[in-house]
């Protein structure tokens, strides 16, 4: 088992309290999490991601009582195991393409050799050495696809990656994620109300504000 998750509830202040159903996904397996807007997907994948601390409930990566982690510990520990794709790409604008990798990578404390042959997989290699702020929103999105897998993490997060696009554009970014996560081995969550995801990943579980 790479991920559990047992018991979780989340309050935000002045909010009722999200639940969510318990989570099992073994070694390179992948799970979308569906649901409406509002009913709390941003914040479960927060939760997954150690960027945030649920009320009650544990979660274990890989056998390690993820959950209590705080600090440094839980940076470093996402940094190498959890490769996240935000709902915006949250590039380090000053910076090229190839740095906001290699800006993983020092946070992750890895050093991936591949990290150009990653950028070619994603049809960005002629954009490697562009600032950020000179990308389209297509090519910042992978990018941002990039830098979840610079680490070659165990375990992929994704918050609707595809909400934005058009079915052709979300079919070939559903494409590249599952392809890029089995060529490193790693499991993945998407998370989405993007009912088109699921003729591409089978296995899923919906999320519903109680
Ligand atoms: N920072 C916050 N403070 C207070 N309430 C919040 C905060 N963030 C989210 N919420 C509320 O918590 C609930 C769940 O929000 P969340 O963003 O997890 O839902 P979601 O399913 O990801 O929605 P969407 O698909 O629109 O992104 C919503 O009712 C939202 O209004």
């Amino acid at each position: 088992m790479l991920l559990s998750s047992k018991n979780l509830s989340f309050t935000y202040s002045g909010q009722k309290t999200l639940y969510f159903e318990d989570i099992q996904l073994n070694e390179k397996e992948s799970l979308l999490v569906l649901g409406k807007s509002g009913s709390g997907k941003t914040t479960l994948l927060n939760l997954l991601a150690g960027l945030a601390k649920p009320d009650q409930g544990q979660i274990q990566i890989g056998n390690q009582p993820f959950s209590d982690y705080t600090g440094q510990k839980l940076d470093l520990f996402r940094g190498q195991n959890i490769g996240i794709v935000f709902q915006k790409p949250h590039l380090l604008a000053p910076l090229s393409v190839l740095d906001n990798l290699r800006m993983a990578n020092f946070f992750g404390k890895k050093k991936n050799e591949r990290l150009e042959q990653l950028l070619e997989d994603l049809g960005l290699s002629h954009r490697k050495n562009a600032s950020v702020l000179t990308l389209s929103e297509g090519e910042a999105q992978r990018v941002s696809i990039a830098r979840a897998l610079a680490n070659e993490p165990k375990l992929i997060l994704a918050d609707e990656p595809t909400s934005s696009l058009d079915d052709e554009n979300t079919e070939k970014v559903i494409q590249l994620l599952k392809e890029q996560s089995s060529k490193i081995g790693a499991a993945m969550i998407i998370v989405t109300h993007d009912q088109r995801v699921k003729n591409h990943i089978s296995n899923f579980m919906e999320v519903k504000a109680s």
